[in-house]
């Protein structure tokens, strides 16, 4: 059933799950843009992200949110900060999970729900991994008895008309009200932070081991030329003298390849043609030193 775009509504949007339900995929399917990185592996996203869904005169606000993570360092602080001002500013939170699978990662997300009293929906994402769909009844009858959802959802973030049936889902929920956001907003993110975005999930998808999760992405530079050309430096950091030489590879394949395939996305997601140029440094105490995370975008 598609959604009722004749009622004004408009309202925010909480997705919390553990790391690697599938969050961002779902984002990006809703949005039908990519605006949130993803990856197969856990932690990617490291910031909270406002990606707006409209039809007609109703519009959905949704916030991604890094996730519960645990820890003392800088950084860590700075995901819980922004995972509890994505719940803050919520109507309705939806809590993303994996078919069949509940540990204790689920349990405290959906802890992080119950502390504000917003309705809750539930997804059960995946679902196209599930052989013999029978095998989901005893599952979904056990998250219903976990918290009162108002409805729970199986469908899988891949598929855009899954999404789409759930902003049809979402809709009701809302409070009435104009749209906030010009019909064409896709999010409230500066191209130079989806840029260094881009980058990071190269990263993720083309290094192994720990590197990923020790580096960082400033961007230096961001200019659009009168022609519409995009020319972005940026610099990432690592921690280890070891890391950089893997970041930047064998006769610098590696980081060539980083800086094509970020730049193919960023052209996709502009329409222009794009310059990227890259540059690795290694500081070990990155996510420590309060200047550096401020430039990186994960200020206070
Ligand atoms: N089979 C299948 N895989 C999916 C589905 N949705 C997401 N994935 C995969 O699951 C992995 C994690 O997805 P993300 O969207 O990055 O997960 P996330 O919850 O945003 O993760 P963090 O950024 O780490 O918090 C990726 O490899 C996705 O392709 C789905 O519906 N079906």
């Amino acid at each position: 059933m598609p959604a009722d775009d004749t009622v004004a509504r408009c309202g925010a949007v909480a997705l919390v799950g553990r790391p690697n339900v599938g969050k961002s995929t779902l984002l990006n399917h809703l949005i039908g843009q990519k605006i949130s990185i993803t990856a197969p592996r856990p932690q990617t996203t490291r910031d909270q992200i406002l990606g707006v869904w409209t039809r007609g005169q109703a519009q959905i606000l949704f916030l991604d949110t890094p996730g519960v993570h645990r820890g003392y360092r800088r950084l860590n602080r700075h995901l819980l900060r922004a995972t509890r001002a994505a719940l803050d500013g919520a109507d309705l939170g939806i809590l993303v999970v994996e078919a069949l699978l509940w540990t204790a990662a689920d349990a405290e997300a959906l802890r992080w729900l119950e502390q504000r009293s917003i309705p809750l929906l539930a997804v059960v994402n995946k679902v196209d991994r599930v052989r013999g769909k029978a095998r989901l009844l005893p599952y979904l009858a056990e998250l219903g008895r976990r918290a009162p959802f108002l409805e729970i959802l199986p469908l899988s973030a891949r598929r855009a008309q899954d999404a789409e049936r759930l902003a049809g889902r979402i809709l009701p929920h809302l409070p009435p009200g104009p749209p906030r956001f010009a019909a064409d907003t896709l999010t409230d993110r500066p191209l130079r932070f989806l840029a260094a975005e881009f980058v990071r999930e190269q990263i993720f998808r083309q290094l192994g081991a720990e590197v990923p999760y020790d580096t960082a992405v400033a961007i230096e530079r961001y200019t659009v030329t009168e022609d519409d050309r995009h020319e972005i430096e940026a610099t990432i950091y690592c921690r280890r003298p070891g890391q950089k030489a893997i970041l930047v590879g064998e006769g610098g394949q590696r980081l060539k390849q980083i800086g094509s395939r970020a730049r193919q996305a960023i052209e996709e997601l502009t329409g222009s043609r794009v310059w990227l140029g890259l540059w690795v440094k290694e500081k070990e105490d990155w996510d420590d030193d309060r200047s550096l995370l401020h430039e990186l975008g994960y200020g206070d």
